[in-house]
């Protein structure tokens, strides 16, 4: 698979005049750049589809695992629906101070390192170690911006790592044998957020970590590889703000569009586990060069893990966030399988058979 430029992994089928496509295009556009006065702001909460979601107490069982991960006491989440799309959770930057920092630095350093699998590995010799590689060449970039001819670097390349089982987008799909161990942390992560927002023994066996850059856009898509629908997909989104389309089992719902911004963690379940999504902008900072508040943070709570603490960061942060003023990271978790069963069938018949209508074009598709 070749990298693609821009990244867009957009839908290209027969009909693509369809609604989803349609909101798309408006929201990608640069010129006019589009209104942004319908997007949903949960941060503001203005909306009347927007519906505040009260966490059941007895979800509440860790809450000290949470805050070593760097979560907030859920007590102080706000988390929200939407009228019209059942299963959709928001739950609003619920990071404690300066924790968001560790996330990012494993996103951007461990993640993308072998045995993981990222885009690059198609693309040339196969990089080991992408940060490490590719640091001191992006920098010369970025200190010398302004002369545009400059090729990209190999850190602007990088689209997306794959963890856990990895999936295969050539042949658009989970294998049992595609598989390295989910990072730890991570997982702990998502199955103590699950478990709050009332999904107990959620497995994080798959994520794929996105990387944009303010010119990349994600193309409308169904996540409906992963055998067993009746798990969440968990979606953490740090850095830049992205403008999100949420739709429906068809192309021709129209979309919700709505920010996601720095720290926000959104679900789709229930119905919305198979809507179409994409992200069709990511929009420039204010200010160029400036980060969203949550990443300027210093933390150094209590009950935080030492090891998220940014006293072991404070060298390499400067770096990452140099690459943070352009970008947006988005990692998606995902139950493949349902325990207990293997890969051979898949778990929710029920979900399968309304299931939309798939065409080779509707999934991730490279746009080269
Ligand atoms: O970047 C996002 O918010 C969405 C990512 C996504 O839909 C995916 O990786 O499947
Ligand atoms: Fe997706």
């Amino acid at each position: 698979m070749e990298a693609p430029e821009s990244y867009v992994k957009e839908d290209r089928s027969p009909d693509s005049e369809d609604v989803f496509r349609r909101e798309f295009k408006r929201y990608k556009a640069k010129d006019p750049a589009p209104k942004l006065d319908e997007v949903i702001d949960f941060e503001t909460s203005r909306d009347r589809k927007i519906i505040p979601v009260q966490i059941d107490p007895k979800n509440i069982t860790d809450h000290e695992s949470l805050a070593r991960l760097g979560l907030l006491h859920p007590s102080e989440w706000r988390v929200f629906g939407l009228e019209g799309l059942l299963g959709f959770l928001f739950i609003l930057n619920p990071w404690r101070r300066g924790c968001q920092r560790y996330w990012v630095t494993r996103c951007l350093r461990d993640y993308p390192c072998k045995p993981n699998v990222t885009n690059l590995d198609k693309l040339q010799h196969g990089v080991d170690n992408v940060w490490k590689e590719g640091y001191p060449e992006y920098r010369k970039y970025r200190l010398q911006q302004g002369k545009k001819t400059q090729p990209k670097t190999l850190l602007h390349k990088l689209r997306w790592t794959t963890l856990g089982y990895h999936y295969d987008w050539d042949k658009k799909e989970y294998h049992q044998d595609r598989y390295t161990q989910f990072p730890t942390d991570l997982a702990q992560l998502s199955t103590h957020v699950a478990q709050t927002l009332g999904f107990p023994h959620y497995k994080a066996q798959s994520a794929i970590v996105n990387y944009y850059g303010l010119d990349s856009q994600l193309g409308g898509h169904v996540d409906h590889q992963e055998l067993d629908y009746s798990k969440p997909i968990i979606s953490f989104s740090f850095g830049q703000t992205a403008i999100f389309l949420l739709g429906g089992k068809t192309k021709s719902v129209q979309p919700t569009a709505m920010f996601l911004r720095n720290g926000d963690i959104m679900v789709m379940s229930g119905d919305t586990r198979l809507a179409y999504h994409g992200v069709p902008k990511i929009l420039k900072p204010p200010m160029a060069g400036q980060l969203p508040e949550g990443l300027c943070e210093e933390g150094g709570e209590e009950g935080v893990h030492e090891s998220m603490l940014p006293g072991g960061m404070e060298e390499s942060w400067e770096q990452s966030a140099l690459f943070m003023e352009e970008c947006r990271i988005n990692i998606t978790v995902r139950q493949v399988v349902a325990e207990g069963k293997g890969f051979g069938k898949r778990s929710c018949d029920d979900e399968l058979q309304t299931e939309p209508k798939r065409t080779k074009e509707s999934q991730y598709s490279t746009g080269s």
